[in-house]
């Protein structure tokens, strides 16, 4: 009997080679590219003479630098460095016969989003993108990394990557989430209890009953957050709700066909007596939403819990908190609940897709944004946008006094016109409050779930969306 994880599976059967260096060789199903890290990969292999090998296992979207407004997105791009990466990524990828959802399609969004949704990603494969969240792609079941520059470069090239295999932590979940808890309150729970750098040399398998109830949208926001705890990669075991999320989806195998990649799927579970590097058992039955207090995703509370004081954290946590709190002037023995904010952000690869959008409107119908708050929905895709539209949700964020955008990674980290001001302190739906992160050095960033943002958009100020109608 074999005993092995989803990720040994995985792994072994994308293993080309040993390589002298200690590492291994692993052939990549899927490439996802995006403008910002591609042109210099793609230069290279123009200049070497290189052919991409297996074009349709490359896809490619434009997402970090795209104006969110429509009128700004008209050619050539205001901003002379984004329409320079757009301008680079039409080339390349037309010139090595790779499909690109540029501006003018109706699929165009975040690669985290665009991949999934379209039935690109799926279980068993392994998935590369020179993105630190591809992490994401493994709420399908799938081994998802992140890759620099030059790896891009390999695999455009080969297929393939050298890579060196890691530990795999299981986090077992017990309980469930309770009414106005969402999946970003679970992984903020996870990074806060183990801190930012806890998942250094390992992956994540989240398991356990709380994962299992969750939806694959709510799945992809706990696989999106594994880098933000450290963890080069984070998956969960593909089951029913994976295999019903794909059925129908364009990429996704169809008929007799689809049965047989499921009993595939099925077979890389890892078995029930896999050998894990570590195991840690999180009850989650009494977590409260969670919010963000500091400067790493990591210090984050309850919504309604005291913000804890740098001298009560341990040693090595102490002097990140002080700056932490002296950056976003949040008082330590105070909750987070009470702060106000400048600004909403609903939208990113963690939680700009269409249940995130049901959620916050949940929240909304019938209130409208504090008079202090300017309030931004970025859908994480066109297709996201236009299923809201459809479902007439769009109107329940402009009568709520929302500024209804398109598809982009927008204020997550402002390469676009859409920035914090001054010192705004921002709720948002995003996965990073680094200092300067939304595009204002003492812009302040507060990290939440999608109800939560919308909650905080009407009470102008940072509350437990589980009090408002509509939010439990
Ligand atoms: C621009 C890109 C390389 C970067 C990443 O790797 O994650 C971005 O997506 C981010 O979230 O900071
Ligand atoms: S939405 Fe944010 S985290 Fe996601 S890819 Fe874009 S910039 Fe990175």
């Amino acid at each position: 009997m074999s005993a092995d994880t989803l990720y040994d599976k995985v792994w072994d059967q994308h293993k080309v080679a040993d390589l002298p260096n200690g590492q291994d060789q692993l052939f990549i199903g899927l490439h996802l590219i995006h403008e910002v890290t591609s042109p210099q990969p793609f230069s290279e292999l123009r200049e070497r003479g290189i052919e991409v090998p297996y074009p349709e296992r490359n896809v490619a979207t434009v997402d970090h630098i795209v104006p969110t407004q429509p009128e700004g997105r008209e050619r050539p791009l205001a901003d002379e460095s984004a329409e320079g990466m757009l301008t680079a990524l039409e080339r390349n990828t037309s010139e090595s016969d790779i499909q690109f959802y540029g501006l003018d399609s109706e699929k165009q969004g975040i690669t985290h989003v665009v991949a999934p949704e379209l039935g690109l990603t799926q279980p068993g494969m392994t998935v590369v993108c020179g993105d630190s969240h591809t992490a994401t792609h493994g709420a399908f079941g799938s081994i998802a990394f992140g890759i620099g520059t030059s790896q891009v470069r390999d695999v455009l090239a080969s297929q393939c990557v050298a890579a060196d295999k890691a530990d795999v932590r299981r986090i077992e979940t017990e309980g469930r989430l309770g009414p106005g808890v969402h999946s970003k309150d679970l992984i903020l729970k996870i990074i806060a209890e183990l801190g930012v750098d806890g998942g250094v040399g390992y992956v994540y398998e989240y398991g356990g009953e709380a994962i299992r109830d969750l939806s694959m949208e709510e799945r992809l926001a706990v696989c999106n957050m594994s880098i933000e705890g450290g963890a080069r990669a984070g998956y969960i075991n593909p089951d029913e709700t994976t295999y019903e999320f794909l059925r129908g989806r364009e990429f996704a195998p169809e008929g007799e066909a689809f049965e047989e990649r499921k009993a595939y799927w099925e077979s890389i579970r890892s078995d029930p007596d896999a050998d894990y590097d570590d195991v840690v058992h999180l009850d989650v039955s009494d977590l409260a939403p969670m919010v963000t207090w500091g400067t790493n995703p990591g210090q984050a509370v309850g919504v309604s819990e005291p913000v804890p004081a740098p001298a009560d954290l341990p040693e090595g946590k102490r002097e990140a908190a002080r700056t932490a709190q002296d950056h976003t002037g949040v008082e330590p023995g105070e909750p987070m609940a009470g702060y106000d904010i400048d600004v909403a952000f609903l939208g990113t690869c963690t939680n700009g897709r269409v249940s995130d959008f049901r959620e916050a409107a949940a929240v909304l119908e019938g209130r409208e944004v504090h008079d202090d708050v300017r309030a931004l929905a970025v859908p994480g895709s066109q297709t996201v946008k236009s299923k809201l539209e459809a479902e007439g949700i769009d109107e329940v964020f402009r009568e709520a006094g929302f500024d209804w955008r398109e598809a982009g990674c927008s204020m997550c980290l402002a390469m676009n016109d859409d920035s914090l001001e001054g010192d705004e302190r921002c709720a948002s739906s995003s996965n990073r409050n680094y200092v300067g992160r939304q595009g204002s050095k003492d812009g302040r960033t507060v990290l939440m779930s999608p109800a939560m943002v919308a909650a905080a958009a009407v009470a102008g100020e940072v509350t437990d969306v589980r009090e408002m109608e509509g939010g439990a």
